[in-house]
């Protein structure tokens, strides 16, 4: 049933998904163990670990060490590539119900610190790394990753091939898991539990969104701002539709001149428009954007009062009100080094993204443009609906973590609400 390669991992063989279906039976997958040596031998390991599984459901085996919380967790599973920034990614709450595989073989090395943090907890189930660095090192670092997962009692494996199950996630799509520390659960009940689980059909927002508007003040760190210091003075009042924002973006409107109000997923679209805000931000969030039609909802009656940014779910939400469609794609984009092109100047930016859903462009009505599009398979990654002073991103201008090209979709976000302001 299986073959061990010249790389040293068993492949494992005999896994199809045919028919919409896994013929399914039990593979063990072991990754050879990366070993930290010096000269005068073994280094002892400075967390405390013990044997973890994750079992997938087409029925491979990972065995895994975890240096996190323990356990038994299911989630949906993808893989991120970014290089370093996997603190702003375990607290996007837009990976609720997923288990994170960060591709890059060794995370760990610059620990964790509170400035990093894009919300309050961490919301995503669990993540999965190949190896751990056994040093940490770097001069904002307040705490070893491992310290940060044990405390927010979040699991963490290592020693798994992730090259490998990455490229399993590749072929075969997104699929289910379950991490677990606990030896008393069999592999086939751990397989079961991946099965009869699915993320699909399921709101996520309203387990992240907060549960009453709050007031943003705080700034990108005036001695890391890049773009935003040339603004021209103006103060614009946005509210933000929290369906699981980050803070990054809240800063960088805060930076171009936002007076920001955060308001929960349910808030009332007619309460919104008594403040009369000079724009509207609907945030990214986790999930299946068809599962929220009551956020849709909201989107529709706000559509027109006032010009609106959709970010990532927000943008997802933005295209369902404009009458389109939205569907699974097949292991989405996660990560900081995503192509996209400008369409309407031809510019393409390198941007960070997470992502499993997308817009159907074929199913927008006449007028609605996608102004950008994902160079690595053409998918759509933004829209413009200038009658209604719409414009939306798939992904994330506010980086955190990943590259800064996008940041100018911000100005563009002002310049909409300036010349709404001076046409009013
Ligand atoms: N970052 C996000 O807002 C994610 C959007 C949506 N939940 C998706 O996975 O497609």
């Amino acid at each position: 049933m299986a073959a061990t390669t010249t790389l040293g991992f068993v492949l494992p063989t005999g896994l199809s998904r045919r028919g919409g279906g896994f013929r399914v039976s039990l593979i063990r997958c072991s990754a050879s163990p990366l070993t930290n040596s010096t000269a005068s031998g073994l280094v002892e390991k400075p967390w405390d670990s013990y044997n973890a599984r994750l079992v997938l459901e087409d029925g491979s085996i990972w065995p895994a060490k975890s240096f996190g919380a323990p356990g038994t967790r299911v989630a949906e599973l993808v893989f991120n590539t970014s290089l370093t920034g996997y603190q702003e990614i375990l607290t996007d709450p837009s990976y609720a119900g997923q288990f994170v595989l960060m591709t890059n073989p060794q995370i760990g090395n610059t620990g964790v610190n509170l400035d990093d943090e894009e919300s309050e907890q961490c919301f995503l189930a669990g993540l999965v790394i190949r190896s751990l660095s056994i040093s940490t090192s770097n001069w904002r670092c307040t705490k070893t990753l491992a310290d940060y997962l044990t405390e927010r009692n979040l699991m963490g494996v290592y020693d798994l091939d992730t090259r490998a199950i990455t490229r399993r996630l590749r072929e075969e799509g997104s699929l289910n898991g379950v991490l677990s520390t606990e030896q008393t659960k069999t592999d086939e009940e751990l397989l079961q539990m991946s099965r009869s689980w699915d993320i699909v059909g399921i709101d996520l927002i309203s387990d992240v969104s907060c549960k009453s508007p709050y007031e943003w003040v705080d700034k990108t760190d005036p001695e890391w701002d890049f773009n935003s210091n040339s603004r021209d003075g103006e103060t614009y009042r946005v509210i933000a539709y929290d369906f699981g924002i980050k803070h990054n973006i809240l800063r960088r409107l805060s930076s171009y001149g936002c007076q920001i109000t955060v308001v929960p997923s349910t808030f009332p679209a007619s309460e919104a428009l008594k403040m009369n805000p000079d724009g509207i931000l609907f945030s990214n969030g986790p999930g299946d954007p068809s599962a929220v039609p009551y956020a849709v909802e909201t989107v529709k009656e706000l559509l027109g009062k006032a010009p609106v940014y959709g970010i990532c779910m927000g943008h997802q939400l933005l295209g369902q009100a404009l009458g389109g469609k939205t569907f699974k794609m097949k292991f989405g984009h996660h990560g900081g080094n995503h192509p996209v092109r400008n369409n309407r100047t031809g510019q393409v930016e390198i941007s960070a993204q997470n992502h499993n859903y997308a817009v159907d462009p074929a199913s927008l009505p006449g007028g609605v443009e996608v102004t950008h599009v994902n160079l690595n398979d053409g998918s759509c990654a933004g829209l413009s609906y200038p009658v209604m002073n719409v414009m939306s991103l798939q992904y994330h201008p506010e980086a955190s973590p990943g590259p800064h090209d996008s940041d100018n979709a911000f100005k563009g976000f002002i310049e909409l609400m300036k010349s709404s302001k001076q046409s009013s």
